[in-house]
């Protein structure tokens, strides 16, 4: 039986600013239903890596494939359509819809999509259905008749990922969830990332500073250091790494150290 391909992956993928070379021939691999941490020191280029996956930027050389498939060259909203799904970018929330309408439109909007002259087009009914098991998949459904305008922040949080799941979003994209929210709020969206990745078996990478939040979620961790890949490894044998030490705790490393990773690229 041919391989399966990883979910994603990132070949020798390059960004250059001018001179700056911002992302540095990183090459990764991401299974299915696996939960990765991106992690770095400011300008280390964590941001630019998840601009390169999204589409946001283009890459200067390299490749991203999705199940295989180059989508390097695709725009924003064609990464979306084959199933990149980053988190807190979206801008169409309706805040005057109730949150069951709101998922019941993009399921709509992407059913058309899909529509050709031998599929059946979907009822009402069943789109409405579609939306529900959503909801309740992000632990929503019991604020289905609400308007998004009345949700708690951490509640939108969690529909704006109910619509990267109706739009059939396979890897999701986290950059700093818990970036900006109360500390009531953090539990909430950690809870749903984890939910995310153990009922749903969705892939996701992380963006995170918070060592805790890592520590909790992540059962992997890419250390990027000056664009480049440093450090690849399980969570307790990277955060070891004196590299890691050093960008997170202020420990600098011991003279005799060499800040080698496990899997370095
Ligand atoms: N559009 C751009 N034009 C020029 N330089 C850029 C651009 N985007 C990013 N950079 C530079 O690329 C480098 C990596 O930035 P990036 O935001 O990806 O880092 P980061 O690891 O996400 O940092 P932080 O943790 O502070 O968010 C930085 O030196 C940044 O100034």
């Amino acid at each position: 039986m041919a391989k399966e391909h990883p979910i994603l992956e990132t070949q020798d993928l390059t960004i250059r600013f001018g001179g700056h070379v911002a992302v540095d021939g990183v090459s990764a691999s991401f299974e299915r239903g696996s939960l990765t941490a991106i992690v770095g020191p400011n300008g280390a280029g964590k941001t630019t890596y998840f601009n390169l996956i999204s589409g946001q930027l283009t890459a200067t050389s390299g490749t991203v494939l999705l199940n295989g498939e180059a989508i390097t060259r695709m725009s924003v909203p064609e990464r979306t359509d084959k199933g990149i799904g980053r988190a807190f970018q979206l801008t169409n929330l309706f805040p005057t819809l109730s949150v069951r309408e709101n998922v019941r439109l993009v399921a709509q909007a992407k059913a058309r999509k899909g529509f050709d002259l031998f599929s059946v087009a979907e009822s009402h009914v069943e789109l409405l259905e579609r939306a529900d098991h959503v909801l309740a998949e992000v632990r929503l459904i019991d604020k289905a008749e609400q308007t998004v305008a009345a949700l708690p922040h951490g509640d939108q949080r969690k529909l704006e990922v109910a619509l990267l799941i109706a739009l059939g979003s396979q890897v999701l994209m986290f950059d700093e969830p818990t970036a900006g929210m109360s500390v009531d709020e953090v539990p909430v969206i950690l809870d749903l990332i984890r939910k995310l990745k153990s009922d749903m078996d969705r892939t996701i990478l992380l963006v995170e500073h918070k060592m805790d939040v890592i520590r909790s979620l992540a059962d992997r961790i890419i250390v990027l250091h000056n664009g480049a890949l440093v450090a690849d490894g399980e969570p307790a044998e990277v955060i070891a790494l004196p590299v890691v030490q050093e960008a997170y705790l202020g420990k600098a490393p011991k003279s005799s150290e060499t800040p080698e990773a496990p899997e370095a690229a």
